[in-house]
């Protein structure tokens, strides 16, 4: 047996250190064991796997935050493949679950059989899934995340969201409005997991299909840029090459999942105190993300005027507003072939969950693409990362020629984008200058906080992006 007090001294320690942890920057002082639900046994009945939900107190005295952390528990660590350790001792050890097979197999049969436990609620799996009898495969996906995905059998991905907040998590909520709208926009929902947290219940985890061999649109973003800049790139440069269409398809795609979220989640008429209520909020977020990220100062006045012009549209023609995406970018779609899938609903992990659940202009989304458009462009120049032709290149120097090489670059894939769009949506996003360009600022006053507080390296995309746009705001009346 261990006791609370040594496991939670433990996680104190060991939290900090995971990739997923979201705080990183705030020293945590405490840690405290909230739950515990059982969800594995040994064949003597002896408790093997238990989600543990821990409270997490840190030095600042701000928020605390809340975790769930699957753990397996045994006389030693699993040998092979060895899962991460919280503590281990002669004849008792705590681990990762999620890095052991044996307990990832206990967890998929419990959501998919949908059979409960003490403080779990699993939503099973539709019948056709069919999980073989032997011990399922398992391992832990490696990408930058901010919760823990694990490819089950190549054909399944159980994510495990490593924050929890009372509800149904936003990721399930628009992932089950796209499967009863029979969605092809989206990898298919298979289950999910329901726990208890305090009085009341929470979305711990999903499972859905894995989509296999899919190139992620960041990476085929990147590959474009570079093969731009490249030594075999055309004299003159090209601004055209393979990415355009798949830019174009992108843009039907997003506007096809609008359309069936529309349908299955309705839609609000954008009034004039919607209008006002988005002007408040980006100001808000602006305000705040000023706080952490003084090099927006100089751009403050420009920006809040933007923002200020959103509040006296005129609301006659304007979208309807509806449940989006609410952070998308290139990161979050994945091509087979000539089809896009779009992952991770969430929403922007710092936004408060209710202004996520919202009902917000499909032009968030769609200022979150054109903004990754110009992320993936200027990215290696700003990080100093290698161009296609394998030389070091120096962020400091970017030329000229090459600056209007990307710039081209971005306008061309975030028109053929907006071309894709507006052909299945029957009206064209370039067409709402102002609400278009204060959701774009929006989204890069927020990368430019998000990059200050986790990748300070690549602060200068977003910062130079609040530089153009707030050179380029389209005129209207401004409402005070
Ligand atoms: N169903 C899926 N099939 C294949 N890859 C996926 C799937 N869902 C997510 N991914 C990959 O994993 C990455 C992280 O997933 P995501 O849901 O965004 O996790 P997080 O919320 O932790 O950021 C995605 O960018 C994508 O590359
Ligand atoms: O994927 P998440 O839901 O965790 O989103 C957060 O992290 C993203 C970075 O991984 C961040 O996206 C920014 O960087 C991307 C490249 O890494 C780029 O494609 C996006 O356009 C840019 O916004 C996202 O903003 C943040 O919420």
């Amino acid at each position: 047996m261990m006791r609370t007090a040594d496991l939670t001294s433990a996680l104190t320690d060991w939290l900090p250190a995971q990739r997923w942890f979201p705080a990183k920057g705030r020293p945590l002082v405490r840690t405290e064991l909230l739950h515990c639900h059982p969800f594995a046994e040994t064949a003597t009945g002896e408790v093997s796997g238990v989600i543990a939900v821990v409270r997490g107190h840190f030095a600042d005295g701000g928020p605390a935050g809340t975790y769930q952390l699957p753990l397996g528990v045994g006389p030693e660590v699993p040998a092979a493949p060895r899962p991460p350790v919280v503590t281990e001792r002669p004849g008792l050890a705590v681990y990762d679950a999620l890095a052991d097979p044996d307990l990832v197999d206990r967890l998929v049969r419990r959501i998919a059989s949908g059979r409960g436990g003490a403080g779990l609620y699993p939503e099973g799996a539709p019948p056709d899934l069919l999980l073989p009898e032997r011990r399922l495969r398992s391992r832990p996906l490696t990408v930058e995340q901010s919760n823990t995905s694990v490819l089950v059998e190549d054909r399944y991905l159980l994510k495990v969201f490593r924050g929890l907040a009372p509800g149904t998590n936003p990721d399930l909520e628009v992932q089950r409005l796209l499967r009863n709208a029979g969605s092809r926009s989206v990898p298919r929902l298979l289950g999910a997991l329901d726990g208890r947290l305090g009085d009341t219940r929470a979305t711990f985890a999903v499972l859905q299909e894995y989509v296999a061999d899919a190139e992620e649109g960041w990476q085929s973003a990147l590959a474009d840029v570079r093969d731009l800049l490249g030594p075999t790139a055309r004299a003159g440069g090209r601004v055209g090459g393979d990415f355009s269409a798949a830019a174009l398809s992108l843009g039907v795609a997003v506007a096809r999942m609008h359309r069936e979220l529309a349908r299955a989640g309705g839609t609000a008429r954008m009034t004039r105190s919607a209008l006002v209520r988005t002007a408040r909020q980006m100001t808000a977020r602006f305000e705040a993300a000023l706080a952490e990220a003084p090099r927006l100062a100089p751009y403050a006045e420009p920006v809040r005027t933007a923002y200020a012009r959103v509040a006296g549209l005129q609301t006659r023609g304007l979208w309807p507003a509806q449940r989006v995406h609410g952070d998308l970018h290139l990161g979050q779609v994945l091509r087979v072939g000539r089809r896009w899938r779009i992952v991770d609903f969430e929403g922007e992990p710092n936004m408060p969950l209710d202004e996520r659940r919202a009902r917000w202009s499909p032009l968030k989304d769609v200022a979150g693409l054109l903004r990754s458009f110009d992320y993936a462009a200027h990215h290696d120049l700003a990080v100093g990362a290698r161009p296609g032709d394998g030389r070091p290149c120096d962020g400091r120097q970017k030329d000229e020629r090459q600056g209007s090489l990307l710039r081209d670059w971005t306008a061309h894939h975030q028109d053929a984008f907006c071309t894709g769009y507006a052909a299945v949506a029957g009206r064209d996003p370039r067409e709402f200058g102002v609400l278009l360009s204060a959701h774009l600022l929006d989204k890069a006053v927020y990368e430019t906080a998000y990059e200050t507080r986790r990748r300070p390296g690549w602060v200068d995309i977003p910062l130079a992006a609040v530089a153009r746009l707030v050179a380029n705001i389209p005129v209207g009346p401004v409402v005070p």
